[in-house]
């Protein structure tokens, strides 16, 4: 069984469940891009805070975090910061990456946070452990933004996150060719069946690996991106659109 529940939201069951990225740079901006979602079909809503001009400092983003939950808290959370090293547009040191994500886990405020597993497997381990102190579920990630690597190299790394502790390990990579995507979609699959104990996201980016933002059911992937406002990240379909493509197949599968 890996089906896990949050704020209602069964992940690990029926069609994937669809994430909306925010990427505001102002509160305002962010504020709007939460509100605008209060109209639409989705899911679990996902803040890129590294896209927010106030990010250096905690307190701003804590009461950023505030107005957010305020307007979109009955949908879980997620809080990502990406580090410019796996496609972000905050450069930033290791600590202050640490640091950022303790203090959000600690507040109440989010349901979810997102830790790069390359941070380091003690720095994982710190996360989980405090994350699951204070009832916030982790997904750890890892995204290469120039290539897919071999089927092998992707099983692995969904392992090692797995192993790690996490709730949900996640990988985004970029296809070159067909195979590519193929590869991708494989691996999900042969971790699905052969290794996972909790639900997995996984995608190819851009226009080459879009099918792997809808076929999750099929292929393993339980959690998929959409665009509302802006996308962030090459690939990523309109949310409504993704989720009448979602039904779709869900049905047929049926
Ligand atoms: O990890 C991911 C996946 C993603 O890169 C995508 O390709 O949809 C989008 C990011 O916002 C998110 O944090």
């Amino acid at each position: 069984m890996t089906k896990i529940t949050v704020k209602g939201l069964d992940i690990g069951v029926g069609a994937p469940k669809i994430i909306v990225p925010i990427v505001g740079k102002t509160e305002q901006e962010l504020v709007n891009e939460a509100e605008f979602l209060t109209q639409i079909d989705f899911d679990m809503v996902e803040w890129r805070v590294d896209h927010f001009q106030h990010v250096d400092d905690v307190e701003k983003v804590k009461q950023t975090a505030n107005k957010l939950h305020a307007i979109i808290g009955h949908k879980p959370i997620l809080f990502t910061f990406r580090t410019a090293n796996e496609g972000g547009v905050y450069p930033a040191p290791v600590e202050f990456y640490i640091n950022l994500n303790k203090q959000m886990i600690k507040t109440g405020l989010i349901d979810l946070v997102d830790i790069e597993v390359f941070t380091g497997d003690q720095y994982v381990e710190e996360i989980v452990e405090l994350a699951h102190q204070h009832n916030v579920l982790v997904i750890a990630s890892n995204h290469d933004f120039d290539k897919t690597p071999a089927k092998d190299e992707i099983v692995a790394r969904l392992r090692k996150m797995q192993d790690l502790g996490v709730d949900i390990p996640k990988i985004a990579v970029m296809p070159r060719s067909r195979e590519d995507v193929i590869n991708l979609l494989a691996a999900t699959a042969e971790m699905k069946d052969k290794y996972a104990r909790k639900p997995l996201i996984t995608m190819s980016m851009a226009g080459k690996g879009a099918i792997s933002r809808v076929a999750g059911e099929t292929f393993g992937s339980d959690l998929t991106f959409g665009a509302a406002k802006n996308a962030s990240a090459p690939g990523q379909l309109d949310v409504k659109e993704l989720r009448q493509i979602l039904n779709i197949l869900h049905r047929s599968l049926a």
